[in-house]
C-alpha cells in the first residue's frame, strides 16, 4: 500500500518539488528515496532540482514578491487564515505522513500539526500590526517617521525532527510581512513540506509566493545563499550547517536568522520532591526520542536528593514504550537514521569508558535497526561527549552537584546556548539562576515552553535572531526611515 492510499485525500501526497505554483520533476533526473525511519520501507522518490531550476525558483519569488508585497496586509492575513484553517482541516492526514517520514508517535505529530498552524494564525495576525513609529523631529519644520517593508524574497533551510512547525514558524513570519519563500527542506521529511504546499494552494497564496526547491543540499544552499535576490535567510538545524551557511551569505550580506543546536541543562534544585521532577526530566529529556533541540541533556541534580531522583527517573523511563509511531500507546519512535543510531551508542560507549554508570539501557530490547532503548547514565562529567555533544538520542545523563554556584557553572559550560530547564520553589534560588544563565530561553518548573507567543531561539553557538513571538516577524522586515523636510508650518512633534 502505497503513501498516498493510506491518506483521506491522497493529493497531499506530491513527489515533486513546488515552485511558482506548479509540480516539478528535476530536469537531470537525479531523484533521492524516502524511508520510513520504523520499517526502512521505501515511501517515495523526491526529485533533485538542477542548479538551474532554483534559479528558476528565485525568479518566480520575484515575480511573486511584486504582488505580494502590494497586497494589504488584511488581504495577506485572509489568506494564511485560510491555509491554517487547511492545515486544521487535513490534520489527520498531515500528521500521518509526519509519523510515516520522520517517526514521531503520531498523537506527537498531531501535535506539531497544530503547533505548526499555531504559527500560521499568529502571523496571519501579527502582519496587521508591523507598525512604524513618528519620531518627533529635530529638525525644523519637518516630519520624521519610519515604515516596515518587507526584506524580500526569503530562503527557509529546515531539519527533519520537526518537519512542518520549523517550516511554518518561518514561512508564516515571511509570507505575513510580504516577503516569498523558497522552502528548502530535510530530505528525510520532504512530504510535510509538500503537504504544506498543495494546502497553500488551495488556500489561494499565489504561485511563487511558497516555493518548496528539493536537491541536493550542499548545492541548493550554495545557489540560495549565494543568489544576490535572496534577501533573507533562516535557518534551523546544526551548529556545523549553520556556521557554513553564515560563511556562504557573507558576500551578499544577507539577513541570516540562525536556529541552531541545544544543549538544555535541566538544574533541580534540593527543595524540590524528587519524584515529581524527575518525572518532568523525563518528559523533557524522551519527547521525540530525544531527537528535539529543548532536549534535557544534562540533568543536574543537588546531590541531597540524586539518588532518589535517579531511582524515579529509572522507574518512570522504564514504562516508556518503544516502537513503531503508529501503533498505539507508542511513546519514542525511532531514530531518523542508522547513523543517529551509530552516534548514541558511540557516545554511550564514550561515558561508560570514562566512568559513567550505566542505569539502564538494553539495546538488544530494541524493535528494530533504527530504534534506541532509552538509556539513564549517572556520574556524567565534563570530560566525556555527552557533556559537550547534543546526543540528539534517548541518552539521558545525569551529574550530581553540591551549590547553586557550582551547577551554574556546569550549566553555562557549553557552546550552545538555546534552552534550559530549572526546577525548584525557591524564588530567591530561580531568580540567581535564572539570571545566570547564558541561554535564550529559561523554563522554570515547566517543560512545555514553546509556543506561538514567544521568542524562541538561542545565544552563543545556538544561533541568531528570535522565531515567533511580537519580534519573530520583525527577521523579514527592513526599516525605512523617513524625513519630511520643508514642511513649512509642521514643528515640535
Ligand atoms: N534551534 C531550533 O529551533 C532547532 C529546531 C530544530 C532542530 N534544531 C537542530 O537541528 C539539528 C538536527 O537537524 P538536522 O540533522 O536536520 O540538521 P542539519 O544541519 O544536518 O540539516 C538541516 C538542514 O540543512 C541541510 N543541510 C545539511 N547539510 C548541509 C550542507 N552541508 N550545506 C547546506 N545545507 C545542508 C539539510 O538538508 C537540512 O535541510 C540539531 O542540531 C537540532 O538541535 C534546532
Ligand atoms: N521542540 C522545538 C523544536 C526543536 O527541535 C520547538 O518546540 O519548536
Amino acid at each position: 500500500m502505497t503513501l498516498s492510499n493510506k491518506l483521506s485525500d491522497p493529493r497531499l501526497f506530491r513527489q515533486y518539488a513546488y515552485v511558482d505554483g506548479k509540480w516539478t520533476h528535476g530536469d537531470g533526473g537525479r531523484e533521492e528515496a524516502v524511508f520510513d525511519p520504523a520499517t526502512g520501507e521505501t515511501l517515495g522518490h523526491i526529485p533533485w532540482l538542477e542548479p538551474h531550476q532554483i534559479t528558476e525558483a528565485v525568479d518566480a519569488a520575484e515575480a511573486a514578491f511584486v504582488h505580494w508585497r502590494a497586497l494589504r496586509a488584511d488581504e495577506r492575513c485572509e489568506r494564511l487564515l485560510a491555509w491554517y484553517d487547511l492545515l486544521q482541516a487535513n490534520r489527520e492526514d498531515l500528521a500521518l505522513i509526519m509519523t510515516l517520514e520522520q517517526g514521531k508517535p503520531l498523537p506527537d505529530a498531531r501535535g506539531e500539526v497544530e503547533y505548526g498552524a499555531s504559527f500560521v494564525r499568529w502571523f496571519a495576525e501579527e502582519g496587521k500590526r508591523t507598525f512604524g513609529e513618528t519620531i518627533p523631529s529635530h529638525i525644523p519644520n519637518a516630519a520624521l517617521g519610519t515604515i516596515k517593508e518587507p526584506v524580500g524574497i526569503a530562503a527557509l533551510i529546515t531539519p527533519w525532527n520537526f518537519p512542518l512547525a520549523m517550516i511554518t514558524r518561518k514561512a508564516a513570519a515571511a509570507m505575513a510581512a510580504g516577503c516569498p519563500v523558497i522552502v528548502k527542506p530535510a530530505g528525510e521529511t520532504p512530504f510535510s513540506a509538500l503537504a504544506l504546499a498543495e494546502l497553500a494552494e488551495r488556500a489561494g497564496i499565489p504561485a511563487g509566493v511558497f516555493n518548496v526547491v528539493l536537491g541536493e543540499p550542499p548545492e541548493v544552499s550554495r545557489i540560495l545563499c549565494a543568489e544576490d535576490r535572496v534577501k533573507a535567510l533562516s535557518f534551523t538545524g546544526s551548529t556545523r550547517v549553520g556556521r557554513l551557511l553564515l560563511e556562504q551569505c557573507a558576500n551578499t550580506v544577507k539577513r541570516v536568522s540562525l536556529e541552531l543546536g541545544g544543549n538544555a541543562p535541566f538544574i533541580v534544585g534540593p527543595d524540590m520532591d524528587p519524584r515529581e521532577a524527575a518525572f518532568a526530566a523525563v518528559a523533557a529529556k524522551f519527547q521525540t526520542a530525544g531527537q528535539d533541540c529543548l532536549a534535557a541533556d544534562r540533568i543536574l541534580v543537588h546531590e541531597s536528593i540524586h539518588d532518589e531522583f535517579v531511582e524515579h527517573f529509572a522507574e518512570r523511563m522504564a514504562a516508556l514504550t518503544v516502537g513503531n509511531g503508529l501503533e498505539n500507546e507508542v511513546d519514542l519512535g525511532p531514530l531518523i537514521h542508522r547513523q543517529a543510531v551509530e552516534k548514541a551508542a558511540a557516545i554511550v560507549d564514550d561515558a561508560i569508558s570514562k566512568g559513567a554508570t550505566l542505569v539502564a539501557g538494553d539495546q538488544t530490547q530494541a524493535p528494530g535497526e533504527n530504534f534506541f532503548m532509552p538509556v539513564l547514565l549517572t556520574g556524567v562529567t565534563h570530560d566525556m561527549k555527552i557533556w559537550h555533544e547534543e546526543s540528539f538520542a534517548p541518552v539521558a545523563g545525569i551529574t550530581a552537584y553540591a551549590d547553586d554556584d557550582q551547577v551554574i557553572e556546569m550549566a553555562n559550560d557549553t557552546e550552545y546556548g538555546l534552552a534550559a530547564y530549572i526546577y525548584t520553589h525557591d524564588i530567591r534560588r530561580i531568580w540567581k539562576i535564572l539570571r545566570a544563565l547564558e541561554f535564550g530561553m529559561v523554563s522554570v518548573n515547566s517543560v512545555k515552553m514553546t509556543g506561538p507567543p514567544v521568542p524562541f531561539g538561542g545565544v552563543k553557538h545556538s544561533g541568531l535572531g528570535r522565531e515567533g513571538g511580537v519580534t519573530g516577524i520583525d527577521e523579514y522586515l527592513e526599516t525605512k526611515y523617513y524625513c519630511l523636510g520643508a514642511l513649512g508650518s509642521v514643528s515640535g512633534s
